[in-house]
């Protein structure tokens, strides 16, 4: 299982670590003082082809390369057709010139080997400047490529991060109640960022090989032999990168959990969100410690395999070398056993040295390659996984609905054993508001989602007037909602679009300042700097930042601009003053009348104004009527609970 931190033993632990941090300046993790348990060691279950990882030979590893290469490739053709093609020609066009040019050099030694050096010149020159040509070629061919790549690279990156971000946002609520859902996720988040180079080491890694091909094919025409040593040389290398590589990814294995949960903290600790409660409530002291912790563990599982890994190289570096000196060794055999000519010696000498510097590349970039291999199967298997998770349900057409019925609905969610609604029946009709009620977990949220077509149920049915939410186009039905969360966006963009966020743009800004007008914001809107152009993001230079409560009426506003068939809101007013949350439900009941309104509050008193108060209890529907009804019967649970509110 993987296990998450639980906030109580980091409360428990808080003070002692407080007093660590604040006695001394050295970080608390490194004071003898006495410290808090360490955070539970997480573990990144959530992968499928771990297994397959772990079991997989040293064959099945290096083909990894070759599939990276084609996954690149599909890339690059998928974002730029025209560079993609002129990476390969430019490639084979340089790997041409690089053969061209060990020939004319092999044809132009023994020339030059003759004892008059005019005479000699005088009958290389020919080769000599195919060679120089051929060199030219290759060069500029190079650099065309190079020029393509950078051309492709910030494609790939960008279209890699695309489809990760948009499948994010087109995936099922429940994919992410999937287990290790963001583990998974950030696995993928690493091969799409390391796509920024993927084209770039691809086209030096085929051009290694091409060139080493073409070295290759030089030294077989000169003596055959040399081929074979050539090979022994590139064997333990390759291997020795392989097992290096593999190293290195069962590290990122290892820490992927602790790198993934301290990158959340890492937002809870900087932002400003939370700047106030951390420092008034004297959470530094431990939360320092719990970071320290974390940047340990990922450090201390770096550094274990630092010594495997320069053993690995070193070995495989050695071998490697120890070939080369064998074929070292055997030209000079063939040289002085009379079987080859000092001049074809001195071709596979230059060949040697091509096919060397071709081979380094290879080795390093094949690595390298290898390593994205293994992130991008991360990236893919994730984007595969999300796309069956999409919301695609079906294509009828939803209309704005008369009536919202429920029908033995209830919702288990995927980590849970118990439903969190029980089988539900119920009718919501147009004109009516109604008010969720009930205590905490009681289901009023998990409900609120089957009702928009959030979440599908997972027995029984949500209809729409006739249509089967499960069988919907999901866009279509949240056209006609209008949802004002428990948790809701505070999106760094203009205050305009906080308010249009999510409709079609419309010319004039009356509706926007009817919307503001209908949760008292109008004033606070006409004093920022910018107006409805002013930017809401604190963080950003230039941007402003609006209250708690300010936020809530934007969100709102939000909802009630698309004017829906179907509003929402989740505890709308939390964080609202007397004044906008009595404008608020005032707003609601005037435009009741052409939509289905639902409301949850805790605010037992804003509930006289529904039409028909519901209260939830443990996933069920406990009771329902008008709260003058339920607060008259006797032991009614909103009788009770009402009471509790005036008891103070
Ligand atoms: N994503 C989730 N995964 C698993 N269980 C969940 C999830 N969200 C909610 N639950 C569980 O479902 C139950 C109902 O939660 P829900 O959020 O619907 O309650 P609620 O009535 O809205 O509570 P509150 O008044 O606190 O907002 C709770 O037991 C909660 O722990």
């Amino acid at each position: 299982m993987t296990r998450r931190l639980t906030p109580g033993k980091q409360a428990a632990t808080g003070t002692a670590a407080d007093g660590a941090a604040e006695t001394a300046s050295v970080p608390a993790a490194r004071t003898a003082a006495p410290l808090p348990a360490a955070p539970p060691e997480l573990d990144y279950n959530g992968r499928k082809h771990r297994r397959a990882m772990d079991d997989a030979t040293l064959w099945d590893m290096a083909r990894r390369i070759p599939m990276a290469l084609g996954q690149t490739a599909r890339l690059a053709w998928s974002v730029d057709r025209r560079m993609a093609i002129t990476i390969v020609v430019c490639q084979l066009l340089s790997g041409i010139g690089t053969a061209v040019m060990l020939s004319a050099v092999a044809r132009a030694l023994p020339q030059l080997m003759v004892s008059d050096p005019r005479e000699g010149l005088a009958q290389a020159w020919p080769a000599l400047a195919a060679a120089v040509l051929a060199m030219a070629t290759g060069a500029a061919m190079w650099i065309l490529a190079d020029w393509a790549t950078r051309r492709l690279n910030p494609k790939i990156a960008s279209a890699a991060d695309l489809t990760l971000v948009d499948l994010h946002m087109r995936a099922e609520l429940a994919a992410y109640d999937a287990e290790g859902f963001s583990d998974r996720s950030q696995a993928a988040e690493i091969g799409a960022l390391r796509a920024v180079d993927l084209a770039d080491d691809a086209k030096t890694l085929t051009n290694g090989l091409i060139q080493l091909a073409s070295a290759a094919t030089v030294l077989t025409s000169l003596h055959p032999l040399l081929l074979g040593v050539l090979l022994l040389s590139v064997v333990p290398r390759g291997l020795g990168g392989v097992i290096a590589a593999r190293i290195d990814y069962r590290v990122h294995d290892r820490t992927i959990s602790a790198r993934n949960v301290r990158g959340m903290m890492r937002w809870w600790l900087t932002t400003a969100d939370l700047a106030d409660e951390l420092r008034a409530n004297t959470m530094r002291g431990y939360l320092h410690f719990w970071y320290r912790t974390m940047c340990d563990r990922v450090e201390g599982r770096e550094l274990e395999a630092a010594r495997p890994y320069l053993l690995i190289t070193l070995f495989a570096a050695s071998l490697g070398g120890l070939f080369t000196l064998g074929m070292w060794a055997s030209l000079a055999g063939l040289v002085l056993a009379g079987a080859m000519s000092t001049a074809i010696a001195g071709t596979a000498v230059v060949a040697s040295q091509t096919a060397g510097r071709a081979l380094n590349s290879i080795i390093r970039y094949g690595t390298v390659m290898f390593h994205h291999g293994l992130y991008l199967s991360d990236y893919h298997e994730f984007i595969d996984e999300v796309r069956s998770m999409t919301t695609a349900r079906g294509t009828t057409q939803a209309k704005p609905p008369q009536r919202i019925r429920l029908e033995g609905a209830s919702y288990t969610y995927p980590s849970k054993d118990t439903a969190a609604v029980q089988p539900i029946t119920l009718t919501l009709n147009r004109g009516e508001v109604v008010a969720f009620v009930g205590e905490n977990g009681a289901g009023k949220s998990t409900l609120i989602r089957m009702l928009t077509g959030l979440t599908v149920p997972t027995d029984g049915k949500v209809l729409w007037d006739d249509t089967d939410l499960a069988t919907a186009c999901a866009e279509s039905v949240w056209r006609h909602v209008g949802l004002v969360p428990q948790k809701n966006g505070h999106w760094p963009l203009a205050a305009r679009e906080n308010i249009t966020l999510g409709q079609p743009c419309e010319p004039g800004d009356e509706r926007i300042w009817d919307a503001a007008d209908r949760v008292g914001m109008t004033t606070a809107l006409r004093e920022l700097p910018d107006q409805l152009d002013t930017l809401l993001a604190r963080s950003v230079w230039g941007g402003h930042e609006l209250s708690g409560g300010q936020w809530q009426r934007l969100a709102c506003a939000r909802a009630m601009y698309r004017e829906p068939a179907v509003l929402v809101l989740d505890e709308p007013t939390s964080e609202m003053d007397a004044r906008g949350e009595h404008q608020i439900f005032r707003e609601l009941r005037a435009m009741a009348p052409d939509r289905i309104t639902v409301v949850v509050t805790h605010r037992l008193d804003n509930v006289r104004m529904a039409d028909r108060v519901i209260v939830l209890d443990q996933g069920t529907v406990r009771e329902q009527g008008s709260f003058d009804e339920l607060i008259a019967t006797e032991r009614s649970l909103l009788g009770e609970l009402y009471a509790l509110a005036q008891d103070r």
